[in-house]
């Protein structure tokens, strides 16, 4: 069956670029919620979207699948025009996470999850073989899970569920929004490392929003900081946000700590190692490539001054506490 939305061209593609372009949207009551905004979303790349409240986030994500109309401008999915599509056929392709996940309460997870196959008309056995996989995929055992119901999983069991099924169709963009911030911290930081691995495997075309800005700076390939209107203030990697805020406006947002999150970004590089000195036994370890946060880290509970860097087990160096400061140090 096809389930290509009429004129675009990402048919068999797995991840498909967006191009958001002068897009606009004045609600009825004339709220410019979001002027004529642009940006470029590679495919497979993961983009998030950050801003304060109100400054127009969730209403872009839900223009890219017109859960809400744009009132101007053009969305491109794979470089094609979907802007006057079918939106009920565009959305099969793009899966959709929200916070409260918003799964169906009286069916079971594996009904949930098959939800679009089923829409699509898919066999029962590719449906059940499709739910099996992307449970495993997701960290549930499909055994122990699929017949459950939602309000039988905690939080953020419910929210692995949700992605599942954002997955569920093979989707070329998924579009997530605040997905992680219902559930604990301790669960947030799991659910997000988690999720960086499964991107590693399905290499989605996501945009997440969030109003956290540890999520954005771990999850973002970049970064694109909105102020009210939609405005675009800056689309960088989260290094170079933090890095070099391009307007006061970032500046402020990023805040005064950006040095410290700056150092969760920052790899531990050859360059920054200095030769291995005697009696450097018994010192700390980190590995190079590890993050210069890490590094700290280890620093802040041990008494030493340095650290040794190993690169597959065997030193190559060290990193002084003088050193990795400075790489914390902001470029402006
Ligand atoms: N249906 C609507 N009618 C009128 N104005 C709306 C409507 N929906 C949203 N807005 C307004 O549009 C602006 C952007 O809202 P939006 O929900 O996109 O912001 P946001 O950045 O996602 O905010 P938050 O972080 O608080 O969720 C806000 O001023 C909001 O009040």
């Amino acid at each position: 069956m096809d389930v290509t939305p009429e004129g675009t061209a990402d048919d068999g593609a797995r991840a498909a670029s967006i191009t958001l372009d002068a897009i606009s949207k004045r609600y009825p009551d004339g709220t410019e919620a979001v002027r004529e905004l642009t940006l470029d979303v590679a495919a497979g790349e993961l983009v998030v979207l950050i801003g304060p409240s109100g400054c127009g986030k969730s209403t872009v994500l839900r223009m890219v699948n017109r859960l809400i109309e744009p009132t101007g401008g053009r969305i491109l999915l794979g470089g094609e025009d979907v802007t006057r599509v079918d939106p009920v056929r565009l959305r099969r392709r793009i899966g959709y996470v929200i916070q409260n996940v918003g799964l169906f309460p009286h069916q079971t997870v594996s009904a949930n999850v098959a939800t679009v196959p089923q829409l699509l008309g898919w066999p029962r056995e590719r449906r059940r073989e499709r739910v099996a996989e992307l449970l495993e995929l997701v960290g549930l055992d499909p055994a122990q899970f699929g017949r459950r119901y939602p309000h039988e999983l905690s939080g953020g069991q419910r929210q692995r569920v949700g992605v599942a099924r954002a997955l569920a169709a093979d989707p070329v963009v998924l579009l997530m929004d605040e997905p992680f911030s219902a559930v604990d911290p301790i669960v947030r930081t799991r659910l997000q490392e988690e999720f960086l691995r499964l991107q590693a495997e399905v290499r989605k075309t996501i945009v997440l929003v969030t109003h956290d800005l540890d999520e954005a700076v771990r999850l973002g390939d970049r970064i694109a900081v909105l102020s009210q209107g939609g405005r675009l203030e800056q689309y960088d990697t989260p290094a170079a946000v933090l890095g070099s805020p391009a307007t006061p406006f970032v500046r402020e947002f990023v805040g005064a700590d950006r040095g410290i999150r700056r150092l969760a970004v920052t790899p531990v590089t050859r360059e920054a190692v200095e030769p291995l000195p005697a009696g450097s036994d018994g010192l700390p370890t980190v590995p190079l490539g590890g993050s210069a946060y890490d590094a700290l880290g280890v620093l802040l509970t041990s008494a030493a001054d340095r650290v040794v860097v190993t690169e597959d087990d065997r030193p190559v160096g060290v990193l002084t506490r003088a050193r990795l400061l400075d790489l914390g140090r902001p470029a402006t």
